[in-house]
């Protein structure tokens, strides 16, 4: 079980080419490797690169402790599957993470629940930590989002539940409005929803050690104003610049240096 009091992901999505992947790795690796918040686990870091560049952002990442994954993973294991990559090929490599559902994943390349709840149950069994994507499509009351995101967040575990993998989940709880949006959803919005998240998984004894996170517009700044409504953040853009990961984990050691524990 994952003993930090705070989760900082950051997807790469398709944003870079190998020479900025490379460079932004080195550099938040460094950062790792000596700041507090990290060298303390404080923090869980992990990050996710473009599929044919985990192997050397991997090697960048060695013994930082921070994690690496997939931003998407097949939910075969293996066989004639053109173009995917199964998640024991993915755990094979040394990635302890594969992100499943995102919104984007959903809007361009048709995905559904069905399918996003196999890819789930295809990173339990493979021992990799699903970052589980999670949100309401359109803009709706703090309350009725909370009410969409518990059902999708039931429906994704189910074949995974079925299966009997156990294991922890991170939730990204990710508003589709609010992602590549300028501002984040608001602090009250992310905190009614995350509190719901949080009950619903205390529900399943076997994803102990699970952590909702909020993703959309996320960077610095988001977390001070969360303080402990959640347990961490999933970053794309405003994590592009490795000084503002710095800054936010900064913003964790500030929150949680003290002892205090995130939900
Ligand atoms: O989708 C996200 C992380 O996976 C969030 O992306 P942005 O922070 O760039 O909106």
């Amino acid at each position: 079980m994952d003993a930090s009091a705070v989760t900082v992901g950051v997807s790469l999505k398709m944003y870079f080419g190998q020479a900025r992947t490379l460079d932004w790795s080195r550099r938040v690796a460094d950062l790792a490797r000596t700041h507090q918040a990290v060298t303390s686990g404080l923090v869980e870091m992990f990050a996710l690169p473009a599929t044919p560049l985990i192997p050397p952002v991997l090697a960048a990442f060695a013994g930082t402790g921070v994690g690496v994954g997939a931003q998407d993973l097949s939910w075969a294991d293996s066989g004639a599957y053109t173009g995917e990559t199964s998640g024991t090929l993915l755990r094979e490599l040394g990635c302890r993470y594969a992100e499943v559902g995102h919104a984007e994943r959903r809007r361009l390349f048709g995905e559904d629940d069905q399918v996003v709840a196999a890819k789930t149950a295809a990173a339990l069994r493979n021992g990799l930590t699903p970052v589980l994507c999670v949100g309401e499509p359109d803009r709706v009351s703090p309350a009725e989002a909370a009410r969409r995101c518990v059902t999708e967040l039931g429906g994704l575990l189910a074949a995974a539940d079925q299966d009997g993998a156990p294991g922890r989940v991170v939730v990204a709880y990710e508003p589709h409005w609010a992602i590549g949006a300028p501002e984040p959803a608001s602090t009250d919005h992310i905190a009614t929803v995350c509190a719901a998240l949080r009950e619903r998984l205390a529900e399943d004894a076997c994803r102990a050690g699970s952590r909702v996170i909020y993703g959309g517009s996320a960077g610095p700044g988001l977390l001070t104003d969360l303080g402990t409504e959640v347990g961490g953040l999933f970053l794309g853009r405003f994590a592009h610049d490795p000084d503002a990961v710095a800054a936010i984990l900064d913003e964790a050691l500030a929150l949680h240096g003290a002892g205090a524990r995130a939900r």
